[in-house]
């Protein structure tokens, strides 16, 4: 039989209200609607719950669905083969195979809900560098790792677009302002300091790359600051050591926290922000940004002409630009400068030094490349004056070497992108569907030998030169527009191969500056010295230097021999 109290609870709070008081209302429905009413309220809550998660389960089970009709309307093996070449890192050779197999768009399922699109067709690469505009979730989880909170390099387009374009009329100024009377001063202390450098009888190539690298990308950001930075040597290493793991620390799901050699690299990634925040701050001091701050674009350009060796650093741009301060997302915070101060030096070194080391270990094993740019280099100017960025725009075989270098020697194998909400149409027939992840194999398209023809893989400059070649418009109109480096007006084909930089909404915001500055440091080099093989880099090595496996060479001993004047 039921207690009289049940007969009294109310059925909602207003119930309860209403009912009124009374003293046996009192004694006991208020305890009995009280533990009713919580009862009935978590139910809700949990249906409410339950209903949210199963919405979520359904969605992404459509998702799911979706993903796998789609992606099985384009060519690819059946599942996750099992490859010996893949497992041993061999990306670009496995991507080979099975574009030999199933033509110049593959998919490949790297899992149940991950989908990969390799794409190879030439015709269709611009279109999908344009229309999908993010970045891989992980290549912004690398960095964020690495150096903190930063608004350049993350996976978002929306998110990136203001910094990318702040950086890149800060790229334009330094090159433009007074072109003429620019160079790359820290270029000539290094090289000043080549003696010592050199006290060993021969210099370790890769680690020389590296060192320029470092120099020419840290006084760029940095200004005149750097020039006499006591921790340059300490950041420099430590820079290195960070950008070996960064990859490999990012991939886990989840951060091994557990892990000594995880927190190890934690503490590295510590240590290098508060190097970084060391010379920001110094920076900042010594270039008098601060009294930069209120003047207008034109007029900072105005007093930079008259005084274009003052050492103008990012820090300059990136707190004083107007075009920054006028992005809707306001000023950045100085923890965002440092990250993106940071991402910047870890890109810039790693794929500076890569080309560098390239060129390099060409020079080493060319005699002939050597005299055909030494002796376009020395009629370029003359004999006692400063190199400048207009000379070594004249010097059209250097920079054809540097762009064939980059060519056979991309600075990764893939090219990757990612367009997280919405499905990709190319060519209006085929459909990628969102979320999956999109590369273009730099090496395969750009060593094709349909377009490049048979001696796709031989270095020659001279395929990039042509009659009236003008790398200076070339290289503005790349770095103006969203474009990769276009060289072949009239060839559609050889333009959308050659892609070292990207192309795209997301291409290299560096391309000019890293053109620039690496043929500046050749000509520079060689001007004064002689770039010699060790004897200990054998034939064996001269033969792989014609090939595409110029990767495979162990790290080649070089020296540099003064040249008598
Ligand atoms: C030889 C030197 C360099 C090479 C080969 C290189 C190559 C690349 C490549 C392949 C990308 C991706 C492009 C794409 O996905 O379409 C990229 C992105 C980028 N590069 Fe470079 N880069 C170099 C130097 C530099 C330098 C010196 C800077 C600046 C100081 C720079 C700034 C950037 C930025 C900010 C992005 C990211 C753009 C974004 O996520 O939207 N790069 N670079």
């Amino acid at each position: 039989m039921a207690s009289p109290c049940e007969h009294h609870v109310p059925y909602t709070l207003l119930g309860a209200l209403l009912s009124g008081g009374g003293p046996h209302a009192a004694a006991c429905g208020g305890a009995a609607f009280l533990r009713d009413y919580a009862e009935r309220g978590t139910n809700a809550l949990l249906w409410a719950a339950l209903l949210a998660v199963t919405w979520l389960l359904v969605l992404r089970l459509a998702a799911l669905l979706r993903l796998w009709a789609l992606g099985a309307r384009l060519p690819g093996p059946p599942a996750f083969p099992a490859d010996p070449g893949l497992a041993a890192g061999d990306i670009t050779g496995y991507l080979s195979k099975l574009h030999g197999s199933y033509g110049p768009v593959v998919r490949l399922w790297l899992g149940p809900s991950q989908l990969l699109v390799s794409v190879k067709d030439s015709r269709v690469i611009k279109e999908l560098l344009t229309k999908a505009e993010d970045k891989l979730p992980l290549t912004g989880k690398t960095y964020n790792l690495a150096c903190g909170k930063l608004g350049l390099f993350i996976s978002s387009f929306e998110k990136v677009k203001s910094r990318r374009e702040s950086l890149k009329s800060f790229l334009d100024e330094k090159l433009s302002v007074g072109a003429s009377g620019s160079s790359f001063k820290i270029i000539q202390i290094v090289l000043d300091r080549i003696d010592s450098i050199m006290a060993r009888d021969f210099l370790d190539c890769r680690y020389f790359s590296q060192h320029m690298a470092f120099n020419i990308v840290g006084s760029a950001l940095f200004g005149d600051a750097f020039f006499d930075w006591s921790d340059a040597s300490a950041y420099e290493e430590l820079m290195m050591t960070v950008a070996k793991d960064a990859c490999f620390w990012a991939s886990y799901a989840v951060p091994p926290f557990w892990k000594p050699d995880y927190r190890r690299y934690r503490t590295l990634c510590a240590q290098l922000k508060i190097l970084t925040q060391g010379i920001v701050a110094k920076s900042r001091n010594q270039n008098g940004v601060l009294s930069l701050i209120d003047l207008s674009s034109s007029q900072r350009s105005e007093r930079m002409i008259k005084d274009p060796c003052r050492g103008v650093s990012l820090l300059d741009g990136v707190i004083s630009s107007r075009c920054l301060n006028e992005a809707a997302e306001g000023p950045l915070s100085s923890e965002e400068i440092c990250g993106n101060i940071m991402g910047l030096m870890l890109h810039g070194i790693s794929t500076c030094a890569n080309l560098i080391g390239n060129i390099l270990t060409r020079l080493a094993l060319y005699p002939n490349l050597q005299c055909q740019l030494h002796s376009e280099i020395v009629s370029g100017h003359s004999e006692s004056s400063e190199l400048k960025i207009d000379d070594v725009l004249r010097m059209k075989f250097l920079l054809a070497t540097v762009c064939e270098s980059a060519r056979l020697l991309p600075a990764g194998p893939l090219l990757q992108r990612c367009s997280l909400q919405q499905d990709v149409n190319l060519n209006s027939s085929i459909t990628i569907p969102a979320g999956a992840i999109l590369v273009i194999p730099l090496h395969l398209v750009q060593m094709e030998a349909s377009t490049w023809g048979n001696d796709a893989c031989q270095f020659n400059p001279n395929r990039f030169l042509k009659k009236d070649i003008n790398f200076e418009e070339i290289l503005a109109a790349a770095h103006k527009g969203s474009n990769g480096i276009n060289l072949f007006t009239d060839e559609c084909d050889k333009t959308q191969s050659f892609l070292p930089f990207g192309s795209g909404s997301r291409a290299c915001v560096g391309q000019k500056f890293a053109v620039l500055g690496i043929a500046m440091l050749i000509a520079s080099l060689l001007r004064s010295y002689e770039v010699q093989p060790h004897p200990a880099l054998s034939k064996e090595m001269e033969s792989l230097v014609d090939s595409n496996s110029l990767h495979h060479i162990p790290n080649p001993k070089i020296i540099l021999k003064k040249r008598s004047i």
